[in-house]
C-alpha cells in the first residue's frame, strides 16, 4: 500500500513536472513567434526607376524597401547594417507610436544619434495597432533618395474587421527628383538659395517613366528600355474586391490618385477604421495613409490606367501612370482609352472636403477629450534668416541640437539646447495671413515645447501667404509618438472665441499626418502621455530641413533606461559603449 503510494507520488511528480516542462516550451514558442526579425542591408547604388539614372539609397537592394507585414502585437526587430560610403542614416517607423520605446523612433537629433557607415542599429519595437504605417529616413533629406517604405500591421487572428475584401495589396507613392540629394539639400542652404524645384516624376511603388527624348536629357543617364522603369500593374480578377492600401512619402508633391472608372471606398486612415466613404480621386499627403476598397466590376475584357497627379502646386511633373490590368489581360496592355487628367491643381474645396468628410467609423469611435488644457497656435511662415530661406512656426525656424533631445533630456544636459520656451502664439491680430509678410525675418532655435504630462494639449496650425504675392501652399504635419484627434479645419485667420464652437467632439477621426490647407487653419487635439521626446513637423522633406518643425517633450522622468547604441555623437559620446 505503502509503496503503491509513493509510486503513485512519484507518478504525479513527473506528470508534473512533463506538464511545467510543456507548458514552459509552449510559451517560449508563443513569445518567439511574437518577435519577427529582419535584416537590412542600406547601400548606394545607381536606379533608374522613371528609366533615369540616379544614385540612390536602397534596402537589400530595392527601393521601395520591404514591405514590413507583421501581426498586431509583434515585436519587430530590424537590423540595419549602414553599408553607405560616407553617409549616416536613422530609420523612422511612421505611425507607430512607440510607447515604451521612444529611443526606437529613429529620428536623428531628436531620439537617436545618427547611425554612421559600418555600424549595425536594432531598432526593436512592437506593432500595437493593426493598419498601414510607413518608414523612411529621417535625416537629412535621405528620405527621397529612396530610403523608404511601407509597413502592413494586420489585426490578429479570429479579429473581424468592420469591411471585407479578397485581396490585399499596398502601394507607396513618391515623387522622383534626378538630382542628388546631396546637391538639393545644398542649394536649399546655400546664398542664393536654389530651390529643389518640381519633381521629374511621381512613383508607383517605385516605377515611373520619365520622357527620355525631353530636351536637354542626358541620353546616356536616360535609357527608356530599362526594366526598372516598366509600369506598376497591379492585377485583379473580375468581380473580386480588393483592399489597396497607398502610402504617400513624396518629398514635396501633394497628390490625387484615381483608378480609371473605378470607384474607392475609403475605410482606413493611418491605421484608424473610417466611416466609408466613396471617391473617385483620392487627396493624399505625404506622410498619409490611406485604405480603399476597389471591386473589379468594369469591363474585364480590357486594362484600366492607375494614375497620380500633383496637386496644390502649379507642377510640370507628369501624371504618374500604373495599369489596373484585368486578368487575363496581359499586364502591359496599354488601356484603350486616354488616361484621366485628374483634379484641377488649385481648385482646394474638393481637397477641403476630403479632409472635412474623414470621420471616425461609428463602431470604432475614440469620444476626445471634451476640453483641453493648453492650446498652442502655430502660425505656418516661410522666411528669412540672415538672407538663407527657412520656414518657421511663430516666426521661430527649428535648428537640431547636436545632442539628442532624448539623451540630453534624460541625462540632464539640459546646456545642449535652448532654454527659452518656443511661443505658444502669434501677433494674431497684426498678422496678415493673406500677404506676404512685413517683416520676413526670422529667428533660428533649437528650444522645445515641454508638455505637462497626461494633459490635453490643441494645436491650431495656422497657414499664411509665403515669401512669394498670392501665394500659400499646402503643408501636411506629421506628429510622431502619437495620434491626434482631428477637430476641424477653417479658412482664413482661425478666431479663438468662435471656431472651438464648431470643433468635432463626436467622432473625429485619429491620425498622425493631416494637411494645412492653403490659407487655412486646421485644428487637432493629442493626449499628452507617451513619455519621451516627439517630433512634430512638416513632411514636405525640404520644409522640414529649412526649419519647419517643433519638438515636444512629456514625461521625460517616466522614460526607462535609454540604451547606449542610441548613443555616441555631441555630448553623448561619454554614454556610449559600443
Ligand atoms: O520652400 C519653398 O521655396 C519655394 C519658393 O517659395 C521659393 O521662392 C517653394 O515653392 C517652396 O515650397
Amino acid at each position: 500500500m505503502v509503496e503503491h503510494d509513493v509510486h503513485q507520488q512519484t507518478y504525479s511528480l513527473v506528470k508534473l513536472v512533463v506538464l511545467v516542462c510543456l507548458l514552459f516550451l509552449s510559451a517560449c514558442i508563443s513569445v518567439e513567434a511574437r518577435i519577427r526579425h529582419y535584416q537590412w542591408e542600406v547601400n548606394d547604388e545607381y536606379k533608374s526607376p522613371d528609366c533615369y539614372k540616379k544614385p540612390s539609397i536602397i534596402i537589400n537592394g530595392k527601393t521601395p524597401g520591404p514591405t514590413i507585414v507583421d501581426q498586431q502585437g509583434v515585436t519587430t526587430v530590424v537590423e540595419v547594417k549602414n553599408s553607405l560610403f560616407t553617409e549616416s542614416l536613422a530609420i523612422h517607423w511612421h505611425g507607430i507610436r512607440q510607447i515604451g520605446t521612444p529611443w526606437a523612433d529613429g529620428t536623428e537629433g531628436i531620439t537617436q544619434c545618427p547611425v554612421v557607415p559600418a555600424d549595425t542599429f536594432i531598432y526593436k519595437f512592437v506593432v500595437d495597432r493593426p493598419g498601414t504605417y510607413l518608414y523612411h529616413a529621417h535625416y537629412g533629406m535621405q528620405r527621397q533618395a529612396g530610403l523608404q517604405g511601407m509597413i502592413k500591421v494586420l489585426v490578429p487572428n479570429g479579429v473581424v474587421e468592420p469591411f471585407s475584401y479578397d485581396h490585399d495589396r499596398n502601394i507607396l507613392l513618391t515623387d522622383w527628383y534626378h538630382k542628388s540629394t546631396y546637391e538639393q539639400a545644398t542649394g536649399l542652404a546655400s546664398l542664393p538659395f536654389v530651390w529643389v524645384g518640381e519633381p521629374q516624376s511621381i512613383l508607383i511603388h517605385g516605377r515611373g517613366r520619365f520622357n527620355c527624348s525631353a530636351p536637354s536629357t542626358d541620353a546616356t543617364l536616360c535609357n527608356a528600355t530599362h526594366p526598372q522603369c516598366t509600369p506598376y500593374t497591379m492585377t485583379v480578377v473580375p468581380g473580386k474586391t480588393y483592399r489597396l492600401r497607398i502610402g504617400s512619402l513624396t518629398a514635396l508633391a501633394a497628390l490625387s490618385f484615381e483608378i480609371e472608372g473605378h470607384n474607392m471606398t475609403v475605410i482606413e486612415a493611418d491605421g484608424h477604421y473610417v466611416e466609408p466613404f466613396v471617391v473617385q480621386n483620392l487627396f493624399i499627403y505625404s506622410g498619409e495613409t490611406y485604405s480603399v476598397l476597389i471591386k473589379a466590376d468594369q469591363d474585364p475584357t480590357r486594362n484600366y490606367w492607375a494614375s497620380t497627379k500633383v496637386v496644390s502646386r502649379n507642377s510640370t511633373t507628369p501624371n504618374g501612370l500604373g495599369i489596373f490590368n484585368y486578368y487575363p489581360n496581359h499586364p502591359r496592355r496599354r488601356p484603350p482609352t486616354i488616361p484621366p487628367v485628374g483634379p484641377r491643381w488649385d481648385d482646394v474645396a474638393p481637397r477641403v472636403d476630403q479632409s472635412v468628410a474623414i470621420k471616425s467609423h461609428k463602431d470604432y469611435i475614440h469620444v476626445p477629450p471634451q476640453t483641453s488644457d493648453r492650446v498652442i497656435v502655430m502660425l505656418n511662415t516661410q522666411n528669412r534668416v540672415n538672407g538663407f530661406m527657412r520656414w518657421s512656426v511663430n516666426n521661430v525656424s527649428f535648428n537640431m541640437p547636436h545632442t539628442p533631445y532624448l539623451i540630453a533630456l534624460k541625462h540632464n544636459l539640459l546646456h545642449t539646447f535652448e532654454q527659452t520656451a518656443p511661443p505658444d502664439n502669434y501677433d494674431h491680430e497684426n498678422y496678415d495671413i493673406f500677404n506676404v509678410a512685413k517683416n520676413v525675418n526670422a529667428t533660428t532655435s533649437n528650444s522645445i515645447y515641454r508638455l505637462k504630462f497626461n494633459t490635453t494639449v490643441d494645436i491650431i496650425l495656422q497657414n499664411a501667404n509665403t515669401i512669394n504675392p498670392n501665394n500659400s501652399e499646402t503643408h501636411p504635419w506629421h506628429l510622431h509618438g502619437h495620434d491626434f484627434w482631428v477637430l476641424g479645419y477653417g479658412n482664413g485667420k482661425f478666431n479663438q472665441s468662435i471656431d472651438p464652437k464648431n470643433y468635432n467632439l463626436e467622432n473625429p477621426i485619429m491620425k498622425n499626418t493631416i494637411p494645412v490647407h492653403p490659407y487655412g487653419w486646421t485644428a487637432l487635439r493629442f493626449r499628452a502621455d507617451n513619455p519621451g521626446a516627439w517630433a512634430f513637423h512638416c513632411h514636405i522633406e525640404s520644409h522640414f530641413f529649412m526649419g519647419m518643425g517643433v519638438v515636444f517633450e512629456e514625461g521625460i522622468e517616466k522614460v526607462g533606461k535609454l540604451p547606449t547604441s542610441i548613443m555616441g555623437c555631441g555630448e553623448s559620446k561619454r554614454f556610449h559603449r559600443p
